[in-house]
């Protein structure tokens, strides 16, 4: 056979496949008019999730709306595809469910079970850190729910608090499955154009979640996920991840350096566990060596949990988020949130990626999510050499005498210091680079007010995230590298 009957015959099959399979989740001719919005439950990298509630039935769900203009220009067709296809076919209590999906010109749309318990990321923050129990609790229902997921072959690649949801009564739903990675053996049944593979991208996840070997480049593997775990244990009891810094590039040196240090509080088998979750060597974190998750639900950390039977514990007590008098359990909140604006559907403005003031709910986590979002954020490339990545951005305020004038302040791997005029996307000056303190130094006067000292200038800053000391360190870093 010829090559170009091959590729005609593989093209059959392929087209062949689509046709034959069925989504269990249906594709539904509903319209955006067939719900009644509430409020927006959180912005990711290409969506918008919102309280829905289906007006025929009463139904409420967390309607994930993606711009297609956007997820095209992005590159994420293959993503938003293996999501849905992956969401589709995985059935676990501890899994935030697929219902159904629609689209219309502008908008794709998927329907999701409602976690109206919101992120346990704001749980852990609301309360500062949680006691052991309740981080055991929380612990063994993800590992309850990783299992099934390393049992169906897929490996979630952004295991983190934020992408741990809560029902209202406060048990666990893992969520966001736009990093999943179907492994050779998947029982998943992956259509073409779903993303199987990711030459394109540097890493996917977190900065302050990804284990060293994804940095080094290694193949994904299920002990991705348990290093994510044990991030996730150490941020529960602590209230902060473990490798924690200025900007990604300084997290990504801690998390090759293994630069973890456990507070006195922990016990010996919580640090026992996390400590062997974070192993360097993935084969040797528990859950992935030959006895599979046995070594895991074995540890002593977990002594007395009944794990036939996890789901039946009554989870903790959620806190509520400050001036929220009605239980999030009580029926949910239908009242439209005052930044929910319809008209954003569709219109492609909807997707959250406007700039560098993405709000995020904590301080390392604004690090992560501004610098991830920021540095992937196509119109600051413009100001790089090829090669050349942002190590941290932030919209500040340059300081004159008589006025102030916000701009984007850019530090880059090269090293460069550099600040653009944000709306009109002009670069506005350069700080010549020097390793040597005499000639570039930072002063902090705030936690959001810093000098930086040139040697014929003085330039002033005020950055309203309050990230004076991370800049500090940011670029003394660069300066000792
Ligand atoms: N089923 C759900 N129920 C309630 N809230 C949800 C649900 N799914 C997502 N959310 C909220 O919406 C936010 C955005 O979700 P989404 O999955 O689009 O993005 P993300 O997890 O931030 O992803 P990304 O990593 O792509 O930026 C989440 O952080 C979460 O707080």
């Amino acid at each position: 056979m010829g090559e170009i009957e091959k590729e005609v015959e593989l093209k059959m099959k392929l087209e062949e496949s689509v046709k034959s399979f069925k989504f269990r989740a249906p594709q539904e001719n509903f319209t955006i008019q067939d719900f009644d919005m509430g409020k927006i439950y959180g912005v990711g990298s290409y969506s918008k999730v919102v309280r829905a509630k289906k007006k025929d039935t009463g139904k409420v769900y967390a309607l994930k709306i993606m711009d297609k203009k956007f997820i095209t220009k992005e590159n994420k067709t293959a993503y938003v595809k293996l999501e849905r296809i992956v969401l589709d076919q995985l059935t676990h209590p501890g899994i935030v469910q697929l219902h159904f999906t629609f689209q219309d010109t502008f908008s794709l749309y998927m329907a999701l079970e409602s976690c109206e318990g919101g992120e346990l990321f704001d749980q852990i923050t609301r309360k500062g850190r949680l006691p052991e129990d309740e981080a055991r609790f929380y612990a063994a229902e993800v590992i309850d729910a990783l299992e099934y997921i390393h049992n169906m072959g897929l490996i979630h690649r952004d295991i983190k608090p934020e992408n741990l949801l809560l029902t209202s009564d406060g048990h666990i739903k893992i969520a966001d499955f736009g990093s999943v990675k179907p492994m050779q053996d998947s029982r998943i049944t992956v259509l073409p154009n779903a993303a199987s593979d990711d030459k394109a991208c540097t890493f996917v996840g977190t900065a302050a979640y990804v284990p060293p070997e994804v940095l080094n480049s290694s193949p994904a593997t299920i002990g991705n996920d348990l290093w994510a775990l044990g991030c996730t244990l150490f941020q529960m009891l602590s209230g902060t991840s473990p490798f924690k810094d200025a900007s990604e590039w300084l997290i990504f040196q801690r998390i090759i350096a293994r630069d973890v240090r456990f507070p006195d509080y922990f016990s010996d088998h919580a640090k026992d566990l996390i400590d062997k979750l974070l192993d360097i060597d993935p084969a040797k974190r528990p859950g992935a060596g030959r006895d599979g998750y046995d070594s895991l639900k074995n540890h002593p950390f977990f002594k007395g949990i009944n794990w036939r039977d996890i789901r039946s514990k009554s989870p903790p007590r959620l806190v509520l988020e400050k001036g929220h008098t009605a239980s999030r359990s009580s029926g949910g909140d239908d009242t439209p949130d005052s930044s929910w604006n319809p008209a954003h559907i569709g219109d492609g403005t909807g997707t959250g990626n406007s700039g560098s003031d993405v709000s995020s709910s904590s301080d390392a986590g604004n690090i992560t999510k501004l610098a991830s979002i920021d540095s992937f954020d196509s119109k600051w490339q413009q100001f790089l050499e090829p090669g050349e990545s942002i190590l941290m951005i932030s919209m500040v305020k340059k300081l004159q005498k008589l006025s102030s004038k916000k701009v984007q302040l850019i530090l880059t791997n090269k090293p460069k210091l550099i600040y653009v005029d944000p709306s009109k996307l002009a670069g506005k000056g350069t700080m010549i680079w020097s390793d040597d303190p005499n000639d570039l130094s930072i002063q902090v006067t705030s936690p959001s007010n810093f000098k930086i000292v040139l040697p014929k200038k003085v330039m002033t800053f005020e950055d309203p995230k309050q990230r004076a000391y991370q800049w500090k360190k940011a670029i003394e870093t660069l300066q000792n590298r």
